[in-house]
């Protein structure tokens, strides 16, 4: 008998919550630091005709509440967004498999996963890195999907009094800042003209663009700024101008992916989960850090069983 299930965006969107997500991400992260998680590098096919390229993202975590065999398979393709119907760039489905038989479980929609994923990624690493610090602004460069989940996603957990949002399209920004606003009826939420200006004074920045050459320098920065880089253009660093890599604490998601993807760094890379775990200490107040984030795919099976769980349970009540 076949019990394959298909989970759509819809459902899974439905499904979704912070407080799980956050914790599906903390104990992904920690448990590769701590060996309980395995993860190829991923594999990148560059297709020919268009910008699109195709991740595949295989993974097995090990934990019971979280714990998952499976494939997220991703697709990058900037151009989607200047279409006449614009797309979303981002398009991945994820395949859930039984860890002990091997079958099939389920295939669930991951598009709307690996936004909240990465944002919880992001907010796990800022939750330990700054520890002890006063967070009174946020500046998020780039208001695509990733900039509005982080949106919501560092406003759900941390008390922000101020969260600025700069894009190189302002209309863009504009129109995200003025429907945030709305959805958590306030005022916090402002739209900014330049990049140097979002990112001066503010206490956390999370880069989520497509930028091939740096959008944030070092002499803007505060002292003791805690940096999300998530974007990448030709590479994953290209966001951040590289003195900022070569004096900060520069932190990791996966530190054997980081080997291969961000071999041409050359800084001395921790992983966060070694933070979370207590086997690496915190940073001091007034360093800078950067957690560049790649996604990694035990991200991906952690949120594959919280979400086919969640279905499962939903169906059994109906
Ligand atoms: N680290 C991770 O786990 C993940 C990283 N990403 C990356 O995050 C970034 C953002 O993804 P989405 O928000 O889904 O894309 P999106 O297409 O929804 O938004 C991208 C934003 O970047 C802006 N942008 C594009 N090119 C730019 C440039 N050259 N300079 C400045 N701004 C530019 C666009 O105006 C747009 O608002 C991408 O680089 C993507 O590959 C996406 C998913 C997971
Ligand atoms: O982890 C992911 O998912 C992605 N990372 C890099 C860009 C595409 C999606």
């Amino acid at each position: 008998m076949n019990n394959l299930l298909y989970i759509n965006e819809e459902t899974v969107t439905k499904l979704l919550n912070w407080d799980s997500t956050f914790k599906a991400i903390e104990i992904a992260l920690e448990c590769t630091a701590k060996n309980r998680a395995i993860q190829s590098p991923r594999t990148f096919t560059k297709c020919p005709k268009t910008d699109s390229i195709l991740l595949t993202m295989p993974g097995y975590l090990d934990n019971d509440a979280f714990g998952a065999l499976g494939c997220k398979l991703v697709t990058a393709t900037p151009n989607n967004a200047t279409l006449p119907q614009p797309l979303p760039t981002i398009n991945a489905h994820i395949m859930l498999f039984d860890d002990v038989t091997g079958v099939l479980k389920a295939v669930i929609a991951g598009t709307e996963i690996t936004k909240w994923r990465t944002a919880a990624a992001s907010a796990v690493a800022t939750k330990y890195l700054t520890r002890g610090k006063k967070l009174k602004v946020l500046a998020i460069l780039g208001a695509g999907n990733q900039g509005h989940s982080h949106a919501l996603a560092f406003s759900h957990f941390f008390p922000f009094e101020e969260i600025r949002i700069w894009n190189r399209n302002k209309y863009k920004a504009e129109t995200l800042v003025r429907a945030l606003n709305l959805f958590a009826n306030t005022g916090k939420f402002k739209c900014y003209e330049s990049n140097k200006e979002c990112v001066t004074g503010a206490d956390v920045i999370v880069t989520a663009t497509f930028a091939a050459q740096p959008i944030v320098e070092r002499d803007w920065l505060k002292p003791g700024v805690h940096i999300n880089a998530i974007g990448a253009g030709v590479n994953h660093y290209s966001e951040l101008s590289p003195d900022i890599y070569n004096t900060s604490d520069v932190y990791v998601d996966h530190a054997e992916g980081a080997k291969v993807e961000l071999a041409g760094l050359g800084v001395k890379l921790g992983e966060i989960g070694g933070v979370i775990a207590g086997d690496l200490p915190p940073p001091t107040l007034n360093q800078v850090t950067v957690f560049q984030s790649l996604g990694m795919a035990v991200e991906d099976c952690a949120m594959a069983r919280l979400i086919y769980d969640l279905y499962v349970k939903q169906c059994q009540k109906e």
